[in-house]
């Protein structure tokens, strides 16, 4: 996305009537409007009143309306700007509550899926944006525009009152400086994106580091962390000082071309006031309007420094809420009765790797599956492929009777909820988290199974107020599965896949917790459990044992007595 895009699709954003930033963008014109306006008369009103006084015969009264006029102007644009502030700050509130939700939508469904995304990165990238948006519109449009405006107008009055050739002179000093800023903007812009992108290496490096702070301290690597924090921000100095340094080149050359043009100006209307030519109004009008603009385009270089990076980071965050969203709707609740899967010559591979080669099984409506194997056999990807959120590189899957490829993505969430090996908890109560949809558990529910499971080792009654800690860290790993399970075991979906969901739970628990799931599930869902425990292997009525890609279905008892490595596997795990 160029610059020119990325301010384009603001200007059509901040125009779209449906994101409610149309009507203040329109006031903010209304005022801006106003304070060129203001701006503009000030220096025609202080024209007249220095010629009222230079000629003597003009009423007192006249020159005081002239200067009262002049001062009213001057200090008028303070207060029109400063209203017009209110007005931009609810423009970039609403555009970055627009760019942010579209990012999250487009970006959460990338991120569930298995290695994709970087949550750290993106956000490192919508936090910068609101700093952006107002550098980009405080600073970047509300100051363009205006100056165009100010500019033309500026002009137009000194052709009807000084001269010709002054605004011929005054229009080749801006068309120079326009010349000179649009080359050394070219210039800055990859060196923008770099700095850009090196505020994003930063705010990731420094995201994983936080979010990772136990593994950091208990194996005391803080030291070492530290210096890689450190050597994010020494980049990221490089890449701004960069971008600094072109921007002080353009910036010299911007002030040289001013300076000499607005000598040549003022030099040649001095002369003109010695020969008659021009009143002493007149060259202050001319000095006012020159000093007018040269003030706010030297300011411009300092904008277009900051505008740069902004720009690039906007640019970013409007491309991740553009890609693909199609995989955003919560699990449909439908009721179709437990499911039965059928996995005919599945096959899979990460790369040139292939994880599962002809992988055939039946999984009957209503039964209760345990998926076993060694590590790294391939059980998650597995779980994965029946539950519709990676496709299978051969063959298909289908679930009563339909196979999951011809599954509409949304549907695929309402007919299989896949529980992924790593519980993520919200920082919110455990009664949110407990009741995080689709459960269709009461309070009461919930409660009386985390008591029944003994979720406390003291039996003290749960309180469902209590916060949880980012990531739960205020829970023990058996109580935070406890809280998934509980929330699992009241939901109305035909397949439900715990993907290691009780491996932290003793065997007692375990098969207490499974049992009420079974008991809950009856005549509504097919249970998968992905798990390292022959006991629950013994409990299932089908097991799927999964070896070198290969799989294989029966009963525990009969893959006992025919298949070896089963049985190896088996002993293995003692
Ligand atoms: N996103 C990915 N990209 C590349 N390779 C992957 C990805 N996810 C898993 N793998 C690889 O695929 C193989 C199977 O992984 P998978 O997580 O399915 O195994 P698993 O049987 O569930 O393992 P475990 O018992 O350790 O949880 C592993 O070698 C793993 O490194």
């Amino acid at each position: 996305m160029t610059s020119f895009d990325v301010i384009r699709q603001l200007i059509l954003m901040i125009g779209r009537r449906s994101l409610g930033a149309r009507g203040d963008g329109f006031c903010a014109i209304v005022i801006e409007l106003a304070t060129v306006g203001l701006g503009v008369s000030a220096p025609v009103l202080l024209k007249l009143a220095v010629d009222a006084l230079d000629e003597g015969s003009a009423p007192s009264s006249l020159v005081m309306f002239y200067v009262s006029g002049f001062v009213i102007a001057w200090t008028g644009t303070n207060a029109t700007t400063a209203l017009k502030h209110i007005f931009t700050i609810r423009i970039i509130d609403t555009l970055a509550r627009r760019i942010v939700l579209d990012a999250a939508d487009s970006q959460l469904p990338n991120l569930a899926r298995n290695g994709e995304g970087d949550s750290a990165r993106l956000q490192g990238i919508l936090e910068r944006l609101p700093f952006s948006l107002q550098v980009v519109i405080d600073g970047l449009l509300w100051r363009a525009l205006p100056l165009l405006v100010q500019t033309l107008v500026s002009l137009a009055i000194v052709a009807v009152l000084v001269p010709p050739r002054y605004v011929a002179m005054m229009a080749v000093v801006l068309g120079a400086y326009l010349i000179v800023t649009g080359k050394g903007t070219g210039r800055f812009q990859d060196a923008a994106r770099g700095a850009n992108e090196a505020a994003g290496a930063q705010a990731q490096t420094l995201g994983d580091v936080l979010r990772n702070a136990r593994r950091v301290i208990f194996n005391g690597n803080l030291a070492a962390e530290l210096d890689i924090i450190a050597s994010r921000i020494a980049d990221r100095r490089c890449a701004n000082e960069r971008v600094s340094r072109l921007i002080a080149a353009t910036a010299s050359m911007q002030s040289v071309v001013l300076a000499l043009g607005l000598c040549v100006l003022l030099v040649v209307a001095a002369n003109d006031v010695s020969a008659g030519q021009l009143t002493v109004g007149d060259f202050v009008l001319l000095q006012a309007y020159a000093f007018r603009l040269a003030l706010p385009l030297g300011g411009f270089a300092y904008m277009l420094r900051q505008a740069g990076v902004s720009i690039a980071n906007i640019g970013e965050a409007l491309a991740l809420g553009e890609q693909d969203r199609s995989e955003t709707q919560l699990p449909a609740s439908v009721s179709t009765g437990p499911a039965e899967i059928v996995l005919d010559r599945v096959g899979f591979r990460y790369g040139e790797e292939w994880v599962l080669r002809g992988a055939s099984a039946h999984v009957a409506s209503g039964s209760f599956v345990v998926l076993v194997g060694p590590n790294g056999s391939g059980k998650s990807t597995l779980a994965q492929i029946i539950a519709g959120l990676i496709e299978p590189e051969e063959g298909d899957v289908s679930i009563n009777g339909r196979p999951l490829c011809d599954v509409d993505s949304d549907e695929r969430h309402g007919l299989v909820l896949y529980a992924p090996q790593t519980i993520g908890l919200f920082n919110r109560t455990l009664r949110e988290n407990a009741l995080y949809p689709p459960t269709l558990a009461s309070e009461a529910e919930l409660a009386a199974i985390l008591t029944d499971w003994g979720f406390y080792e003291s039996g003290r009654p749960v309180d469902l107020n209590l916060e949880v800690g980012e990531q739960g860290a205020r829970l023990s790993g058996g109580q935070t599965q406890k809280l998934e399970l509980a929330r699992l075991a009241r939901v109305s979906v035909p397949t439900v896949i715990l993907d290691e969901t009780t491996s932290a739970l003793d065997q007692a628990s375990e098969l207490r917790a499974i049992w009420t799931l079974r008991e809950g599930y009856r005549g509504r869902t097919t249970l998968i459990l992905i798990t390292h425990r022959v006991a629950m292997a013994r409990e299932a009525d089908t097991v799927l044992f999964l070896e070198g890609g290969r799989l294989h279905a029966g009963r525990h008892e009969m893959l006992m007595r025919e298949h070896e490595g089963y049985v190896r596997f088996c002993g293995s795990l003692g």
